[in-house]
């Protein structure tokens, strides 16, 4: 079968839904949403006010948008092709064009979103940018559609550029009462399950000859059993320069303890690689890292008590508010279950957060003038991400996170850490 073949195949399971569908555009921060109409009506209530804000401004009238969702059959494919259409766009497209994350689902309902972007083309040469995306439509993997303002010029017009070329008005709908982002949370960007993250790094041997490394690694640290440990095992958590390592070395020494960390230093020289990948893949790889420390937890904790610098938290923590777009209402709902640990994965005894104030976190991170990874960055120039992520470490339950603040000094810290370990471990 062709790729086109292929793909017209998989058109065919989305478009008898696709009314049904709700279109999300993120801009400057906010989510847009809009909805498609197969009717076609002449009163112009459906339209109207109700033309949704991304198409409404007049001027935007002079402008063409077009959508193109990723539409790969193939989850691994879906999630490499979605990251290199946006590097593909920027290079190709005229430079007056615009491109916006966007993306279509069925309200509420878990595993249904279509990733893709919307091009907002202010460039005189129109046609050089439909030229383009009609020949992404022919040969990769995604869905075109065009928009225009409809004749009766009260609203807009969604053209599918499939063999159909159907047309649907574009109308206004509520948003929904969750976020899209939250949607494909379970086992894209968090995985529940041994299984799950190992079926996703089997599933790029092909193309990433590490993963197999990474499994073969696995399966040599089996988790043995989810039963108590000999000796408390305490994981300190919290974002970057808050003092986990300075933390973690002091409880090390003052309790005769084993420290480990996640990932764990047998999958150092693999890290910068799946950095690289889409969150799908790196999620994964960053999961069956907690797996493998969690069976060196198991070994340790029958001889000494075990410090872990990372785990669970700070892999949910992160990948949810990666995958979560805008403020902290945005989040996945307290109480949520893409909060909750997952079931084969042994819990520590105790789980502490170190709390800093921004700027304070800012000043020790210029003192220590180390690199910064991409997450770190973002960290420093988007508030909303850091706010998302210290919520999520919040809201994961079983075991939750109890919050330490960690601007005394680097010794006042430790004591009061001690005395929590004491109270909560009986050390
Ligand atoms: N309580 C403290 N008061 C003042 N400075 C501190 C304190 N704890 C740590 N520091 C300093 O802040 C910097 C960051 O600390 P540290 O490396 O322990 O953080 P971290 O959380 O392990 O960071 P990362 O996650 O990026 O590795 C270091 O220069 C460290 O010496
Ligand atoms: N158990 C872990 C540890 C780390 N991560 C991810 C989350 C951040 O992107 C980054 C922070 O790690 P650091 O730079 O402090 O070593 O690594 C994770 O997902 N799970």
């Amino acid at each position: 079968m062709t790729l086109g073949e292929t793909m017209a195949k998989h058109m065919l399971c989305i478009l008898p839904r696709w009314s049904a569908r709700v279109f999300s555009v993120e801009l400057n921060g906010a989510s847009f949403y809009f909805g498609l109409s197969e009717q076609q009506q002449n009163d112009c209530g459906q339209h109207g006010d109700g033309v949704p804000s991304v198409f409404s401004a007049v001027d935007q009238k002079s402008h063409r948008f077009y959508s193109l969702l990723v539409s790969s059959m193939d989850r691994i494919q879906r999630a490499r092709f979605h990251s290199q259409l946006r590097d593909k766009l920027l290079r190709d497209l005229p430079t007056e064009c615009n491109v916006s994350p966007m993306c279509s689902f069925l309200p509420n309902v878990q595993g249904s979103v279509i990733s893709g972007y919307l091009v907002k083309d202010s460039s005189e040469r129109g046609s050089l940018t439909e030229k383009l995306l009609r020949d992404y439509a022919q040969h990769d993997p995604v869905l075109v559609c065009s928009y225009s303002p409809a004749e009766d010029s009260q609203g807009w017009t969604q053209h599918l550029w499939s063999s159909e070329e159907k047309e649907y008005n574009v109308v206004s709908i509520e948003e929904p009462t969750y976020h899209p982002s939250t949607l494909n949370i379970i086992n894209s960007d968090v995985f529940y399950c041994v299984e799950e993250a190992s079926d996703v790094l089997k599933k790029c041997g092909d193309i990433i000859p590490e993963a197999s490394s990474v499994l073969e690694l696995l399966h040599r640290h089996k988790v043995k059993s989810r039963d108590k440990t000999d000796f408390p095992v305490i994981v300190i958590e919290g974002l970057d320069a808050t003092g986990k390592t300075t933390l973690t070395e002091s409880l090390r020494d003052t309790l005769g303890a084993t420290l480990l960390r996640s990932p764990p230093h047998c999958l150092s020289q693999w890290r910068a690689r799946f950095d690289q990948e889409p969150p799908l893949i790196r999620r994964a790889f960053y999961a069956l890292g907690n797996y493998i420390t969690a069976e060196q937890i198991q070994q340790e904790a029958m001889k000494a008590p075990v410090i872990v610098d990372r785990f669970w938290h700070s892999t949910a923590a992160y990948a949810i508010a990666t995958a979560v777009s805008g403020p902290t209402c945005n989040l996945p709902e307290v109480g949520s279950e893409l909060y909750v640990w997952p079931r084969d994965l042994p819990q520590p005894s105790l789980v502490i957060l170190l709390s800093l104030d921004p700027e304070e976190r800012k000043r020790r991170l210029r003192n220590r003038g180390q690199g910064k990874t991409n997450e770190e960055q973002e960290l420093d120039h988007n508030q909303l991400f850091r706010l998302r992520v210290e919520e999520a470490y919040r809201r994961i339950s079983g075991p939750a996170c109890v919050t330490v603040d960690a601007s005394p000094s680097a010794d006042k810290v430790l004591q009061q850490v001690l005395l929590l370990i004491r109270a909560k471990c009986h050390l």
